[in-house]
C-alpha cells in the first residue's frame, strides 16, 4: 500500500463510502430541508451549489481531513512562495505571480520577478494601444485590421477560449484569428481571408521549438514575402512571445518585437503572461487586466479561506471522492452559455496534462487512480446527445454545470429556457425517476401488463448522479479570471493529494520528439530500425501516395 492509501484519513473514507453508497440523494434532501443552504459557498462573483453530491457532513469533513493530511495548505504555500515544486524540471510554478496585483515581491532563486512581470505588462499595454489607435501601421502605412495568432497547446487554448468567452467585450476594428494545427488547411484558410498589408502575426511559443508553430509561422512568413513585402517589413508585421529570445531572434523576429515569458510559467498556465497578448489585442488591455484581477481574487480566496469553505478545495475533494472511492473515470463540464463553450477543452488540457500521471513526486508508481478524463460541451446541445449516457449509462459521471444569470444581447425568453434546462438537468440527474413513477405514467395506455412493466423498466432513471452548479451574475472578464483560476487550483489540490507533479508533461514531450523522428523517416529512410513494422508500413503508404520514394 502506498503512503496515501494507508493514511487513516483515506481508510476512514473507504469505510464512509460503504455507508453512503446505498443512500439516495433524494432521501438526504427530504431528511434535511437545509441541505442546499448548507452545501453552498460563494466567492469572487461565483456561487457554488454542491448539495447535489453523494456526500454527508461527515463525508465532507472526512475529505477535508484527507486534504489536511495531504498537506494541501503547505504545498499551496510552497507554490505561491516560488519553491521549485516542479521537481522533475527543477522549476518554480508561479503563474500566480503574473496576476499578483499587490506590491508584494515574489522571489525565484532570491530574485524578485515582479519588476519583469510588470515591465512586460507595460509593454503589452503600449503595443495593444498602438495597434488599436492605428499608430502601429503595416509596411504600406495601413492600420492593422487582422491578427493571426499562431501557437498550440497552452500557447493557443487560453487566448482562443478566453477571447471567445468574452466576445461581448471585443474591440471593434481588429479581428483575431487563431491557428494551432499543423494541418495546412487551417493556416491557408486563415491567410486566404486576410490582407497581408493589414495583418499582424503573433507567434506564441514558450520553447520556440514546437514543430506546428514554427511551420505555421514559416508559412505565414512565405505568404507575407510572397505578396510583395520585403524582409525589412517583417518587423512591422511579426511579433513573438517566447522564453527563448535567442531562437526567436534567429528566426528573424526583431528583438523589440519579442515579448518575454519565463520557465516558471507552465504552458497550460500561461494565458496570464504575454501569451495573453492576443487576448489584449482582441479585447483591449483593460479587459485583460480585469481577467488578471479576477484570477488574483481567486488566488487570495484559495490562500486565505478555511478549507471547509474554500471553493477550489471543495471541488477538488469532491472530485477525489468520486475518482478514488466511487471509481468514476471521467468528469464532465457543461457550460450553459454559448460563449463559454470552449471551457471544457481548456480544462481538458489543464487537468489531463497536469494530473495524467502515474508516479509520485518521489518516483513511486501509484496504486490508486489519478486524473480523470475531462470532457464536455455547451448546454443545451449535449442534452440531445451524450446526456443519455450520464442519465442512464452504467458509469458514474460527476458533472459541473455553469450558468450566467444575465447574458448580453439576448431576450429573456431564450435565457429563461437556458436556465430551466440547466437546473432541470441537475434535478433530473439527482432525483431520477422511479420504476413506480414510470409505471404509473403508463396507466392510460392499452399496453398489457408485461409490456407496461418492460417499458417502465426502460424509462426508469436511477438518479443519484452527482453535480455541482456554478452560477455567476454575468461573464465579465473578472469573473472569467476567477473561474479559470478556480479550476487551476482545483487541479493543484488534486495533484497535491495524489502526490504527483502536476507541472511536467513528459508524455507530451515524447510525442514532440517522435513526430520529428517520423518526419525524418517520411523524408528519408522509413525502413530505419527506429520504426516498428506497423509504423514502417504507414510511412511507406504515405510515401507512395505522395511520390516521395
Ligand atoms: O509554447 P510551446 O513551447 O510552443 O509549447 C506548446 C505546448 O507544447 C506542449 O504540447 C506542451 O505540453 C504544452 O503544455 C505547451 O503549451
Amino acid at each position: 500500500m502506498s503512503s496515501l492509501t494507508h493514511q487513516p484519513e483515506w481508510q476512514h473514507l473507504k469505510t464512509l463510502v460503504e455507508s453512503v453508497k446505498d443512500t439516495h440523494m433524494r432521501d438526504w434532501f427530504k431528511a434535511d430541508p437545509r441541505r442546499a443552504e448548507k452545501m453552498q459557498t460563494e466567492t469572487c462573483g461565483l456561487f457554488l451549489d454542491y448539495s447535489k453530491n453523494r456526500v454527508t457532513d461527515e463525508v465532507m469533513s472526512g475529505l477535508m481531513s484527507l486534504a489536511r493530511a495531504g498537506k494541501v495548505e503547505q504545498q499551496r504555500d510552497a507554490m505561491f512562495s516560488g519553491q521549485p515544486i516542479n521537481q522533475t524540471e527543477g522549476r518554480a510554478v508561479l503563474h500566480t505571480a503574473l496576476r499578483n496585483l499587490t506590491d508584494e515581491p515574489v522571489y525565484v532563486d532570491g530574485e524578485d520577478v515582479m519588476p519583469e512581470v510588470k515591465a512586460t505588462l507595460d509593454k503589452m499595454r503600449a503595443f495593444t494601444e498602438s495597434v488599436h489607435s492605428g499608430e502601429h501601421k503595416g509596411y504600406t502605412s495601413k492600420p492593422i485590421k487582422d491578427i493571426v495568432a499562431i501557437g498550440i497547446g497552452g500557447s493557443f487554448l487560453g487566448p482562443k477560449i478566453m477571447t471567445e468567452a468574452l466576445k461581448p467585450y471585443q474591440h471593434e476594428g481588429v479581428k483575431v484569428h487563431f491557428v494551432a494545427n499543423v494541418d495546412g488547411c487551417h493556416i491557408n484558410d486563415v491567410l486566404a481571408g486576410v490582407d497581408h498589408e493589414e495583418t499582424l502575426i503573433v507567434m506564441s511559443s514558450k520553447s520556440f521549438s514546437t514543430q506546428e508553430t514554427l511551420q505555421n509561422t514559416k508559412t505565414a512568413k512565405s505568404w507575407f514575402l510572397g505578396n510583395g513585402a520585403a524582409q525589412k517589413d517583417i518587423a512591422k508585421h511579426f511579433v513573438a512571445v517566447s522564453s527563448n529570445v535567442k531562437a526567436a531572434t534567429e528566426f528573424g523576429i526583431a528583438k523589440d518585437n519579442i515579448f518575454p515569458m519565463w520557465d516558471w510559467v507552465g504552458g497550460r498556465y500561461s494565458l496570464w503572461s504575454a501569451i495573453g497578448l492576443p487576448i489584449c489585442l482582441s479585447l483591449g488591455f483593460d479587459h485583460f487586466h480585469s481577467l488578471l484581477k479576477g484570477a488574483h481574487a481567486m488566488d487570495k480566496h484559495f490562500c486565505e479561506a478555511p478549507l471547509e469553505s474554500n471553493m477550489p478545495v471543495i471541488m477538488a475533494m469532491l472530485g477525489i471522492w468520486y475518482r478514488n472511492f466511487f471509481g468514476a473515470q471521467s468528469h464532465v463540464l457543461l457550460p450553459y452559455y454559448h460563449y463559454l463553450r470552449g471551457l471544457p477543452a481548456y480544462v481538458q488540457q489543464l487537468d489531463m496534462e497536469s494530473n495524467g500521471k502515474q508516479v509520485t513526486q518521489q518516483g513511486d508508481v501509484v496504486d490508486y487512480e489519478t486524473g480523470p478524463i475531462i470532457w464536455g460541451s455547451e448546454g443545451t446541445n449535449g442534452q440531445h446527445s451524450f446526456h443519455q449516457l450520464i442519465h442512464q449509462g452504467t458509469s458514474l459521471i460527476p458533472a459541473d454545470f455553469m450558468l450566467p444569470l444575465n447574458v448580453p444581447n439576448q431576450d429573456d425568453t431564450h435565457h429563461a429556457m437556458l436556465a430551466s434546462n440547466c437546473f432541470g438537468q441537475t434535478q433530473a440527474l439527482m432525483q431520477g425517476k422511479t420504476f413506480d413513477e414510470c409505471y404509473a405514467d403508463l396507466s392510460d395506455t392499452d399496453m398489457d401488463e408485461a409490456t407496461r412493466k418492460a417499458i417502465a423498466q426502460h424509462k426508469t432513471m436511477p438518479g443519484n448522479k452527482p453535480s455541482n452548479t456554478l452560477l455567476f451574475n454575468s461573464l465579465t472578464p473578472e469573473v472569467l479570471g476567477s473561474l479559470v483560476a478556480l479550476y487551476e487550483h482545483k487541479v493543484f489540490v488534486q495533484g497535491a493529494i495524489w502526490q504527483v507533479n502536476s507541472f511536467d508533461q513528459w508524455g507530451v514531450e515524447l510525442g514532440k520528439v517522435l513526430g520529428n523522428q517520423v518526419l525524418d523517416g517520411i523524408n528519408g529512410d522509413a525502413s530505419s530500425e527506429k520504426f516498428d513494422a506497423s509504423t514502417q508500413q504507414l510511412i511507406a503508404h504515405f510515401q507512395r501516395a505522395n511520390a516521395l520514394k
